[in-house]
């Protein structure tokens, strides 16, 4: 496994190694001790999510608040998916900087995102479906989110804004400034 700490403190590129054969391949998409050794962070997923998404899907950028924020690490199983978090920790000598990094069922690569961030990817592929697990559970009443074109952020989700597909309430998401974090 290759950790790589990003330029955002705690958020981690990690790639699991592939054990290739004639049949196929084998990883391990998640190993808590080898995961706590290489990045030094403990870590107790309790929910798994997956999601499917055509081409141009553009889901976040979502965050849970307070007690019910959520650590996460993600990746694309199939397709190709550009995965984007912002940091939203108020202390964060990064705060409003983002990293993108293209996950995919080629590169295997995953993204370990802290809590304090927002989340969200676009889909590059056909299609991609997408998994992840969560150190918290789900709770809709604590659910928040920046839109995706914030200027402040400044994103480039590398698609033409007219092949995005976004949900009606993504759309109506606050820009930072206005984000209730
Ligand atoms: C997130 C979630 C959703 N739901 C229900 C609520 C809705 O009825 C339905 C679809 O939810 P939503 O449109 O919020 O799904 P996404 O747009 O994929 O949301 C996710 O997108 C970005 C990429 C994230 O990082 C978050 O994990 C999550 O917010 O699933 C649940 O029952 N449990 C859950 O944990």
């Amino acid at each position: 496994m290759i950790v790589t700490e990003t330029k955002l403190k705690g958020c981690f590129i990690i790639e699991p190694k592939v054990f290739n054969d004639s049949r196929g391949y084998f990883l391990e998409s998640f190993n808590q001790n080898t995961f706590e050794k290489k990045t030094g962070v403990s870590v107790n997923f309790v929910q798994d999510n997956e999601s499917l998404s055509t081409k141009g899907v553009l889901r976040g950028l979502h965050y849970q608040k307070g007690d019910f924020a959520q650590a996460k690490l993600v990746r694309a199983v199939k397709g190709m998916v550009l995965d984007i978090v912002v940091d939203l920790r108020t202390d964060s000598p990064t705060y409003g900087e983002h990293v993108s990094v293209e996950l995919s069922e080629e590169n295997k690569k995953q993204l370990f995102v802290p809590r304090g961030f927002a989340h969200g990817f676009i889909v590059l592929s056909e299609t991609a479906l997408f998994s992840y697990k969560c150190d918290n559970f789900y709770n809709k009443a604590s659910e928040g989110g920046i839109i995706y074109n914030d200027k402040n952020l400044n994103i480039d989700w590398k698609l033409n804004a007219d092949d995005f597909i976004i949900s009606e309430k993504d759309l109506q998401l606050p820009t930072l400034q206005m984000a209730k974090l």
